[in-house]
């Protein structure tokens, strides 16, 4: 499928932005993409869209190569689940998975075998006659997923379909849905603004913000090479180094950051002299006295001051401060071998070029 400068204004009078924004987006037929962003950056909008729910004010939407942007929601074939289930609380499970078959003019007796093989693949069968309010929370969501794929859609849509549920329930049916996914091979594309779950679901994740993809890709492209600051500050926790360019060899580039030489991985060839900021991973830093054994002394190294040492279980997370009042956050995993730092105390830190970016 794919999404080609896809835009939506809901207020057209307005001057605001765009609720979508020129969204362009290429989605493998099988692959399991997440769009990942705060409230209000056009998750939804964008997911209606695809589902035939909401017109685009521009762009287009092609399935198979085809456009689909005119065509009624119904004949798309896209099965979609939402975050509050939207069962019919008057029908009978059976009832609402078979909905969308009878909808379709299914015969009863086909349309009972595909009920009962959807409630199978949900883990759900002999739940059939029970209705909706006789179901917990967990279950209701694999009714409705159950729902959407009875009539063996080319894609599944799901809005944060586990966003009511509790963190242990939300984390099984986690692992229920990329199941799912690999057993019946059709496209996934689900919305989510927890960055956890969308790292442990997702082939490919889409970061949104403001309306725009801020990056798209795997989770480590993500994690390991954000493209900006969005993306570095958004999916897990990022320091930020402010420097200045003082050269560039292949794809690496020199800058000084509060008088130190740190090097920094770069795709782009910015100017001599030119203001940027640096990004690394706060577990990716280490304290340049701790042993380096069987590895290399990393070499980007900076003179900090530690202002803050808490002692978190599996780690050790301190706060620290550079000469130039930058503050910067480390994690060391915790281990009785390992001299904890106090408040007050002076230290080098060191971290890899490969852990560096420029932002
Ligand atoms: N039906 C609507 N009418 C007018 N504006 C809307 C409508 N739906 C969404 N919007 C606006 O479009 C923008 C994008 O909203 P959208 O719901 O797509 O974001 P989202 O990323 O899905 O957020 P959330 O995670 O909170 O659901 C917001 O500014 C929102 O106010």
């Amino acid at each position: 499928m794919t999404l080609s400068d896809l835009e939506k204004t809901y207020d057209r009078a307005s001057a605001a932005p765009k609720d979508v924004d020129r969204v362009s987006l290429d989605i493998r037929s099988g692959e399991f993409l997440t769009m990942l962003g705060p409230s209000g950056s056009g998750k939804t909008t964008t997911l209606m869209m695809i589902a035939g729910f909401e017109t685009p004010t521009a762009g287009d939407i092609a399935i198979d190569g085809k456009s689909v942007v005119a065509m009624p929601p119904y004949r798309r074939n896209i099965g979609m689940v939402f975050q509050n289930y939207a069962l019919f609380p008057h029908l009978t499970v059976e009832e609402n998975v078979g909905f969308p078959l009878k909808q379709r003019g299914v015969p009863k007796p086909e349309r009972a075998r595909l009920v009962a093989e959807a409630l199978e693949l949900v883990h759900l069968p002999g739940y059939g006659a029970r209705y909706p309010r006789q179901l917990s929370g967990g279950q209701q969501q694999r009714v409705a997923v159950a729902r959407a794929v009875v009539f063996k859609p080319r894609l599944l849509l799901m809005d944060e379909p586990l966003g009511a549920l509790d963190k242990q329930l939300r984390e099984n049916l986690q692992l229920e849905m990329r199941r799912l996914h690999a057993d019946l091979g059709i496209t996934f594309i689900y919305v989510t603004h927890d960055q956890e779950e969308a790292l442990t679901m997702s082939d490919r994740i889409a970061v949104m913000n403001d309306g725009k993809v801020a990056q798209v890709g795997t989770p480590e492209d993500l994690y390991d090479r954000p493209e900006n600051r969005f993306v570095a500050g958004f999916i897990g926790e990022s320091n930020f180094l402010p420097a200045v360019v003082r050269g560039v060899e292949n794809d690496v580039v020199i800058a000084e950051c509060d008088g130190a030489v740190i090097r920094a991985l770069c795709p782009g060839r910015p100017a001599s002299g030119e203001k940027v900021t640096l990004t690394t991973r706060p577990e990716r830093l280490r304290f340049a006295d701790s042993a380096w054994i069987g590895e290399q002394m990393p070499q980007n190294c900076l003179s900090v001051t530690v202002t803050e040492a808490v002692f978190a279980g599996e780690r050790c997370r301190y706060m620290l401060q550079a000469g130039d009042g930058t503050s910067i956050v480390l994690k060391e995993p915790s281990s009785a071998a390992i001299r904890r730092r106090a408040v007050g105390e002076r230290a080098e830190i060191a971290w890899s070029v490969a852990d560096t970016i420029l932002v």
